[in-house]
Parts: structure tokens; C-alpha cells; sequence
């Protein structure tokens, strides 16, 4: 357990008393590995930004060194390196259900990322982790999963520890109390990593309390899937929120588009516009997308029972990827087709559904609910993608928890009938260690890879649904995976939207598979 007080350092002291700060630097985040060495960095890391800070004082503002290396930095000296007017204001990151499994297992780790890796410039944050729980079991929670999850010195994880703040957020004065203590020209973010059925109640109260006083455009709420358990709740979900807050306030969140492989696919097809068009006039073109994982639900059961695999998996990240990909494909085509109507194409033929054996033994140790449940934890479905720009493809969707192998990947067959063409996006686990395009079927040199990468070695490897191992040529996208919440949390703080999916692709996924979800009577 990690106690005491908060290291004291020159680059604390320079640039915050009580937030900390992330890059924009153009988008580019400068970063290590989270599991590197830190501590012996750290006085590399403190010396880079001492210096970064000298030169753009010296270069940019002028500000003698002594104010900008002892003082904290006003608020109009921000070091800014986009121009972009909107970037220069603190932001207060308020997490709601600080010690659920999401906040603890991968938000905490990925902020703490940031704040690790990040060169400081001019978005200061000042984390907030609450719940309706007391602050001192928000603490221990908190402290105990940063512990656990993150491979690195005492000293580091202390540091930041120090600019967390703890509150409890239970009644309406709470909200009040937490909302009237932050500056009204500062930023808000609320993340809402709490069960969907308490959004619509939690953002009333953020409407209530929140916007007195401040720019609604410097509010943004961030909300994770399911958004709804099916079509006609999700509409009424949506009807709530509006309500409250315009729906350009809501960030949507669907951690798959952040992944680095499903980040590839539009480049990947830009560049290699051949491998598309090969695609597109193949008579046998398939494309096949996996997410298995080799854990159960037992932490979270009374979630997932309620949730069941296709809403919790399938219906957002799976039809994402498919959809990426199939907009990636046809953009040549026709570009301006919204990545929505394109969900319209896609017509499910057959589901299978099952669940791991001890589930219901689960379940029951739980004591969530008595009997036994029918909630499906496995899913294959077979489908087929219909449309003027493209010949039929057959499409095939497979997830599943307490498998045999975890793996993540979208992949495309497709070929004339003598050389069979294939494109794998690795998007996590088993079978290659870090994010990939691979490919095989294509004359050596003829494929470009995303972000000006080089084509490694060819390395075996075997799809989940292929028969035997091949040989593929690889787009290594990174050395290992990234938590994508690094990249989601990013985006929310530089007021992007890149990651955020919305209300339109939500809706008609929910049409799509609302049948098969009703016809098992469960989730
Ligand atoms: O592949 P990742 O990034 O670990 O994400 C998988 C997780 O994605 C989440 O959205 C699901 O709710 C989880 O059930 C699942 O385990």
C-alpha cells in the first residue's frame, strides 16, 4: 500500500500544485513503454522538461527562468504548441465509479500512463476518482489497483497518487458541491464508469448542478456501451440525455476504435487501393471478425448476465471493425456513404449461441440471481453483406469468454480461385505479441504498410479460423499493445472525438441484432 507525501521535484513544482499536465505536441505523444524502468528515467524525464520549458521560455514567452522553473505556471503563459485557442484551460477529469473493474483495471493505469510518459505542455488535469462510497474506500481501492497493475517504483506511483482527489458522490448536494469548487472557466470532464442504467439520472444531476455559470462547450460527458440494451431503450436513452446536454457534449466511448490495428484499417486500405479492389471483384470474398478471451465474468457478473455477449461485445466493437472495414474498402467507390446506412447492408443469417460450463455455478456462488440463467456467453453468427458496391460477402462474427486462446483480429479472404488472397488485422492477443497487419498472397514489396513502417520478416501464423498455420508478411503497428483507454482518454482531454461513436451507427446496430438478442429472451 503506497502512503506518505508527494515527491517534491523541480517539475512539480514548475508547472502544477495540483494537476498534471499532457501534450498535444500536434497529436503526437511523446511515450515509453509503461512498464519501463521509471524511476532511473526520471531524471532524463525531469531534465527534458526543464529544458523544453527553458527554450520555449526563452524562445516563445521570455518569462525569466526563475518564474518559470519555481512558480506554478499562470494561466495565460501556457506553453502552446497547437495555437488551437481551445486547448488553454485546465481540465478537471471527474470518474464516476472510481472503484468499479473499467475505472480500476484499465482508466487509473491508462491516466497514470499518461501522466508518466507524456512531455508536460498545456492541458493541465486535476483527476477527480468518486463514488457513492466514502473517500477513504475510494482511496484504498484506488491505490491497491495502481499497485497491482503497474510495474514500477514506489516513488512514481506516489507521485501520482498525490494529484488524485477523493470524492463522494451519493446525493444531489454532492454533485452541487463538487461542481461549484471547480472554476467556471475551467474544463469538466465526467466519466461515466458506471452502470447504463444509472446515466440518465447521474447526467440529470451534472444538468442540474453543472452548467450554472459555465461554457457548455467546456462540459463533455463520456459514456461507455452498451448504450441501451436494445433499439427502442437505446432511443430512450438518448431522448434523456438530450435533455440535458446537446448530443455533441457526449463523448461515446468504444475502446475498439482506439485499438492500434483498427486505428490501420482506413490507411491500410488508402494505401494499398489494389488489396481493396481485389476485394471488391473477388466472387469468394469473406471477412471473419474474432474476439475471444480466455477470462470468465465472475467480477462482474451481475453486469454481464444482464448483458450477455452480444451486447457487451459484438453489437459495438465487432460491428465497429466491420464496418471500418467495409467503409475502408469502398470509400474509392463512394465516399460519402455515412458509416451507418452501410450497417443496412448487413443481414444476419444464423446465430449459435452457448455458454462456458461453470457460469451458472458462478452465478450462483454470486448470489446475483436464483436459478440458473440462460445468458449466452459465446456467439457465432453467420451473415452476409449485400450491396452495389461490392460482390456478396459472407461475414461471420465469433466471440466468446473462458476460451481457449484470447485473440482479437478481423480477417478477409478473397481471391480469384488460384492465388487465395488473405489480410489479417491483429488487433490483440495470442499468436503475435504486438498490433499487425499481416497478409499473404500478394508479390513481395506490392503492399505498403500504415505510418510509414517497414514490412518485417514473414513470421507463421494462424488466424483464428483458418485450418493450419501460413506464412504471412507483417506491418508490425507497435511493439507491444497499448491500453487503448491511453489513447481514448487522450482524445477526450485534446477535445477530440476521434474514439467516440455515435448515436446513428448505435441505433442501426441495435436493429440489426434486436431479433436474435429478443429470440433468446435474455441478454
Ligand atoms: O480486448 P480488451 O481490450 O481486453 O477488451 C475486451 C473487453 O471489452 C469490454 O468492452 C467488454 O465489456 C469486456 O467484457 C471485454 O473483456
Amino acid at each position: 500500500m503506497l502512503r506518505g507525501t508527494s515527491l517534491r521535484n523541480t517539475w512539480r513544482e514548475a508547472t502544477t500544485a495540483e494537476g498534471f499536465l499532457v501534450t498535444t505536441d500536434g497529436g503526437q505523444l511523446n511515450r515509453k513503454s509503461l512498464r519501463t524502468p521509471i524511476q532511473s528515467s526520471m531524471d532524463v524525464f525531469h531534465l527534458k522538461i526543464v529544458i523544453t520549458g527553458i527554450l520555449f521560455s526563452i524562445v516563445i514567452y521570455a518569462i525569466p527562468w526563475s518564474d518559470f522553473l519555481l512558480s506554478t505556471v499562470p494561466r495565460d503563459d501556457y506553453v502552446d504548441l497547437t495555437s488551437n485557442e481551445t486547448l488553454k484551460q485546465d481540465v478537471h477529469f471527474v470518474i464516476l465509479g472510481a472503484t468499479g473493474d473499467l475505472a480500476l483495471r484499465y482508466l487509473f493505469p491508462a491516466l497514470f500512463s499518461i501522466r508518466t510518459n507524456s512531455t508536460p505542455t498545456e492541458i493541465r488535469v486535476t483527476i477527480y476518482a468518486t463514488s457513492r462510497q466514502a473517500p477513504d474506500v475510494i482511496r484504498n481501492s484506488v491505490e491497491l489497483s495502481i499497485d497491482a497493475a503497474i510495474g514500477c517504483t514506489e516513488v512514481v506511483q506516489r507521485d501520482f497518487l498525490s494529484f488524485i482527489k477523493y470524492r463522494q458522490l451519493r446525493a444531489s448536494e454532492d454533485f452541487e458541491r463538487l461542481c461549484t469548487s471547480i472554476p467556471s472557466t475551467d474544463k469538466l470532464v465526467f466519466y461515466l464508469s458506471i452502470p447504463p442504467s444509472a446515466y440518465a439520472n447521474t447526467v440529470k444531476n451534472f444538468g442540474l448542478f453543472c452548467k450554472n455559470g459555465r461554457r457548455e462547450a467546456d462540459i463533455r460527458l463520456v459514456l461507455e456501451k452498451p448504450f441501451g440494451a436494445d433499439y427502442s431503450s437505446a432511443r430512450a436513452l438518448f431522448e434523456k440525455l438530450k435533455q440535458w446536454f446537446p448530443f455533441e457534449r457526449y463523448y461515446l466511448v468504444d475502446h475498439y476504435k482506439a485499438k492500434e490495428a483498427t486505428i490501420a484499417i482506413p490507411e491500410f486500405f488508402a494505401k494499398n487501393s489494389d488489396v481493396a479492389a481485389d476485394f471488391i471483384s473477388s466472387n469468394s470474398s469473406t471477412i471473419e471478425l474474432v474476439l475471444n478471451e480466455t477470462l470468465g465474468v465472475t467480477d462482474r457478473i451481475s453486469f454481464y448476465d444482464e448483458t450477455g455477449v452480444v451486447r457487451d461485445v459484438v453489437q459495438n466493437h465487432l460491428m465497429e471493425i466491420l464496418i471500418d472495414i467495409v467503409s475502408a474498402i469502398t470509400k474509392k467507390v463512394n465516399s460519402d456513404l455515412e458509416r451507418s446506412s452501410l450497417i443496412t447492408n448487413v443481414s444476419i443469417d444464423t446465430v449459435n449461441f452457448g455458454q462456458y460450463e461453470s457460469y451458472n455455478q458462478e452465478l450462483a456462488k454470486s448470489a446475483v440471481r436464483e436459478g440458473p440463467s440462460n445468458t449466452p456467453t459465446f456467439v457465432r453468427a453467420e451473415a452476409s453483406l449485400k450491396s452495389t458496391l461490392l460482390k456478396d460477402v459472407k461475414v461471420s462474427f465469433t466471440a466468446g469468454k473462458k476460451l481457449s486462446r484470447k485473440v482479437s483480429q478481423a480477417r478477409l479472404t478473397f481471391g480469384d480461385g488460384e492465388v487465395d488472397k488473405e489480410v489479417v488485422f491483429h488487433i490483440g492477443g495470442q499468436g503475435l505479441n504486438y498490433p499487425a497487419v499481416l497478409f499473404r498472397g500478394f508479390t513481395r514489396n506490392s503492399v505498403i504498410c500504415p505510418s510509414g513502417r517497414p514490412l518485417s520478416e514473414r513470421v507463421p501464423y494462424k488466424a483464428l479460423l483458418s485450418e493450419s498455420k501460413a506464412l504471412f508478411q507483417v506491418c508490425p503497428l507497435g511493439t507491444t499493445f497499448r491500453n487503448a483507454y491511453e489513447a481514448v482518454i487522450e482524445d477526450i482531454l485534446r477535445w477530440q472525438s476521434q474514439y467516440s461513436t455515435d448515436v446513428g451507427f448505435i441505433l442501426s446496430s441495435w436493429a440489426l441484432w434486436d431479433p436474435w438478442i429478443k429470440k433468446l429472451g435474455t441478454g
